[in-house]
């Protein structure tokens, strides 16, 4: 499942299908997918999205790796279980979900879609556990991302399951030698590069000078991501997700990676909200939630110094 604000017909786009396209307008979010046969047609909304509608002929095909947009890493945060790396939420189809139970009200919100996963059969082969996976995506007015992530237990054999989780957010940057992560600092990490050791990160901000793999843990809830090329700072917000991964593939990695340009390390960071040292465990008939804010601001930077205190607890 991965989720982009921007759409184009190369990256993840707002897809229709036939019978439920452009008279109800009830677009369906789905992968960034391959598309085979079928008819194809392309239209853009006010904003300038790319809607595609696509006849009942095509076939999906999931790609594994998504790069870009916000992919769900569920039941299993990369390798840290046996699943296939990153779960299989992120290349499954989700529905739209007419009904979800309410959420809290949020006046200030007035966009939002609500999305669905349960597991299919050949799931059930891979992970032998119901679910139900409700995912709001909302945007405020000044177009902060709200996402939450309500999972619920809905086996009928009487068996708890366990799951690790995260938010895959890609973030696109000026030039990732002129960012800044601030809110890690001083943190405990799982070094994936390093065979998932423990190690404890110094008392700077974190900055980018070679490839970057690791899971911090137990941070705070708020994380901010300093471009100072760009003048601007993404701030997360979290609630739920103790748990932070950050990852660059830097140079040598890029070009080991089929789909991901041998220069577009230098523009991409990221940042994954997660729970993942500690497994959530849920008995049947029990949920977690997990909410992640997103926001971008304009940073002041000034006599090489941002004021950490604005960003941080502004
Ligand atoms: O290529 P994927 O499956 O999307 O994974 C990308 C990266 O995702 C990160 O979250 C992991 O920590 C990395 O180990 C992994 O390489």
């Amino acid at each position: 499942m991965n989720l982009s604000m921007r759409c184009s017909v190369s990256r993840s786009c707002i897809i229709g299908m036939e019978g439920q396209g452009l008279a109800n307008k009830t677009p369906v979010v789905l992968p960034k997918v391959r598309l085979y046969g079928g008819q194809v047609t392309s239209w853009k909304n006010e904003q300038g999205d790319e809607l595609l509608f696509v006849s009942s002929k095509a076939i999906f095909k999931s790609p594994g790796a998504i790069r870009g947009g916000i992919p769900i890493c569920f039941p299993q945060f990369g390798t840290h279980g046996n699943l296939e790396k990153h779960g299989f939420a992120r290349n499954r189809l989700w529905l739209v979900d007419d009904n979800p139970p309410p959420l809290p009200v949020n006046t200030g919100i007035k966009t939002y879609a609500d999305l669905i996963l349960k597991p299919s059969e050949e799931d059930l082969k891979i992970w032998p556990h119901r679910f139900e996976f409700r995912l709001r995506v909302a945007l405020g007015p000044k177009g902060d991302l709200f996402l939450t992530s309500r999972i619920r237990n809905t086996n009928t054999d009487g068996k708890p399951f366990s799951f690790t989780f995260a938010y895959h957010t890609y973030f696109s940057v000026s030039d990732i030698s002129e960012v800044r992560i601030e809110g890690l600092e001083t943190m405990d990490y799982f070094d994936n590069l390093k065979g998932k050791e423990r190690f404890t990160e110094q008392g700077d901000a974190l900055v980018f000078e070679s490839e970057i793999d690791k899971v911090y843990l137990d941070t705070p809830p708020k994380i901010a991501i300093i471009d100072h090329e760009k003048k601007r700072t993404f701030v997360l917000r979290k609630d739920g997700l103790p748990d932070a991964a950050v990852w660059n593939p830097w140079e040598r990695r890029s070009k080991t990676i089929l789909d991901f340009g041998d220069e577009e390390y230098k523009h991409m960071l990221c940042v994954e909200p997660a729970a993942v040292e500690k497994p959530i465990t849920l008995k049947p008939g029990e949920e977690w939630k997990g909410r992640l804010e997103l926001s971008a601001v304009p940073s002041s930077y000034y006599s090489g110094q941002l004021d950490p205190d604005k960003v941080l607890h502004g």
